[in-house]
């Protein structure tokens, strides 16, 4: 049996169960289930918190598991110290990057000036690293959550905390200082150096099969046959596109997957060459 753990609470909650149901695995019915099993796949999922997955996932309790890669790191044992879990495949959601911020009226606008500071976070391990990294000295302050509001509270000078829309920070009065430390989504987690079961890799690639099915569309369209080279050169599909001839003499009917953000321009020019009856459907499922 395959055991997988999901976030139970948090941004990352509900896509993560919508994507698992996507990819046809059944999925708990009310969020107070704290696992549910899914007999069809013979796989059971656990509902933990995001923090605390790559723990269960390391220790080998539990062979896979979604959670941030913000929180994957956070929570890696140091070299040595005991064995870890491992980024396996990003999942294209939850995405976040992980920054410095300060009030506007505190003066510090560059990462130098946070050295001898009070740096407030709930990633204190990352910070911490990157600290060391950059060789600057300041303190740390862990809390739990709602970091944004520490430095209002006289408990910081600046804050280390996820952004996504920076409406949070805006809120608080703080503003960005330098580069993202790390830019985060929702990933997948095994264990290092677990060798892959075949139930992991079906997981894969039905993961693989739903977030393709969301970047692409099938495109459809009519084509005169004299045009058909430079139209399949705009639509050239991922292993070659189908060309079907039409009833019509001396037209074809072609098919090809598209990527999303492309469809648009895709069709313009192909209406432009001479494409006409051009369809686009979306893709509900794939196997690639
Ligand atoms: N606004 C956001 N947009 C995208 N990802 C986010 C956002 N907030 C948090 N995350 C991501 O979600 C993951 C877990 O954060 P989440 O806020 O769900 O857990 P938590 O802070 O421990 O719990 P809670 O907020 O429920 O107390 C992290 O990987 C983080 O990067
Ligand atoms: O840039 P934004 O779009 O505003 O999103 C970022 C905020 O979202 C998360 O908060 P969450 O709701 O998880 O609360 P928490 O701080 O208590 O974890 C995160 O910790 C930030 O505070
Ligand atoms: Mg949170």
């Amino acid at each position: 049996m395959l055991r997988v753990a999901v976030p139970n609470k948090g941004v990352l909650s509900e896509p993560a169960a919508a994507m698992l149901a996507e990819s046809g695995y059944r999925q708990r019915r009310s969020t107070k289930d704290l696992a549910v099993y899914d007999p069809d796949s013979d796989t059971e999922f656990f509902y933990l918190r995001p923090r605390d997955i790559a723990v269960y996932v390391a220790s080998g309790t539990l062979d896979v598991g979604i959670t941030g890669r913000d929180m994957l790191l956070e929570t890696t044992p140091a070299d040595g110290e005991g064995p870890a879990a491992v980024e396996v495949m990003p999942l294209g959601f939850g995405r976040s990057s992980f920054r410095f911020a300060s009030p506007v009226e505190s003066g510090i606008d560059s990462v130098e000036q946070l050295a001898g500071r009070r740096i407030a976070t709930a990633y204190p391990v990352l910070l911490q690293h990157h600290l060391q990294e950059q060789g600057i000295k300041a303190s740390v302050v862990r809390l739990d959550g709602a970091v944004e509001t520490a430095c209002r509270l006289g408990v910081a000078d600046a804050v280390c905390d996820v952004v996504e829309t920076g409406t949070t920070l805006r809120a608080a009065g703080l503003r960005i200082i330098g580069e993202p430390l790390l830019t985060s989504e929702a990933v997948l987690v095994g264990r290092e150096g677990a060798e892959e079961v075949p139930a992991v890799a079906q997981l894969r690639r039905r993961l693989r099969g739903v977030l393709v099915a969301r970047q692409y569309v099938m495109l459809d369209y009519d084509c005169p046959n004299e045009l058909l080279e430079r139209a399949t050169a705009l639509t050239p599909g991922l292993e070659g596109p189908t060309v079907s001839p039409l009833q019509t003499p001396d037209w074809s009917a072609v098919r090809a997957m598209v990527r999303q953000s492309d469809t648009n321009r895709v069709m313009d020019e192909l209406w432009e060459l001479g494409a006409r009856a051009i369809l686009v459907t979306s893709i509900h499922a794939c196997r690639l």
